[in-house]
């Protein structure tokens, strides 16, 4: 059977290629979900210098962000057989919106000053990544697939640290309620919905490039993650 018959199959089974590709790469998913950063917030050990490294580079990420969620409105303005998923889109652009705002409110509160920060090598690396996806010649079902997995990496990372049993510090829950919130919880649905959808009418040199994209996703998440805690 091909990938893409496969993948015809699977959805009919209500799974499609994500739910595949999450068991067929789960060490790397749980990688970049379970990372010791996000532990450490959950079990309250975080080093508070950790936590607000993380917070002054994620605010440059964010808005690095914003042209690639731009390209990929576009993208879908042009290719998309569904006119759903523009409302799927805009909602990730006004939570982008938000996003940033948020970000300024909680560095003042830390005392981080977001205009002196120097954005690290893993930042610059995994924002070179994105500006690279919003070329023109990167098909729609492509970007749509990296752009589930950024906001579900965050999605699956920060509800983890508002679960039963966790022992997230209060001053931090409300970065962990950001992301880690059943409204944001169902536009990541939302997201893989489209994503899915796509690739079942992929053809494979799509699906192996959506693939790659994913990988490349999680790993960029790792990186970030490991910035946080000075690693790099
Ligand atoms: C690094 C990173 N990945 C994903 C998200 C989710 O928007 C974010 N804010 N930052």
């Amino acid at each position: 059977m091909t990938e893409k018959s496969e993948a015809v199959e699977k959805s009919s089974n209500n799974t499609g290629m994500i739910e595949e590709w999450l068991r067929k790469h789960r060490l790397v998913y749980t990688g970049a979900t379970r990372h010791p950063f996000i532990l450490s917030v959950r079990d309250g050990s975080v080093d508070l210098s950790s936590f607000k490294r993380w917070l002054g580079q994620d605010y440059l990420f964010v808005k690095a962000c914003v042209p690639f969620v731009a390209s990929v409105l576009l993208k879908a303005c042009k290719e998309s057989d569904d006119s759903s998923d523009m409302e799927v889109i805009l909602g990730g652009v006004a939570s982008i919106n938000d996003e940033i705002a948020w970000f300024m409110k909680e560095a003042s509160k830390w005392g981080v000053p977001l205009t002196s920060i120097v954005p690290q090598k893993a930042n610059l690396d995994y924002c070179r990544f994105l500006e690279s996806l919003t070329r023109s010649d990167v098909e729609y079902t492509v970007a749509i697939t990296a752009f589930w997995a950024i906001e579900a990496v965050y999605q699956e990372s920060f509800a983890h640290c508002l679960e039963d049993g966790s022992k997230t510090p209060e001053e931090l829950k409300e970065t962990c309620q950001r992301w880690g919130n059943e409204g944001f919880s169902q536009y990541c649905h939302c997201l893989r919905n489209i994503a899915n959808r796509c690739l079942q009418k992929a053809t494979d040199d799509v699906l192996s490039k959506a693939e790659e994209v994913v990988l490349r996703v999680l790993e960029h998440e790792v990186g970030f993650w490991n910035m946080s805690r000075g690693e790099s």
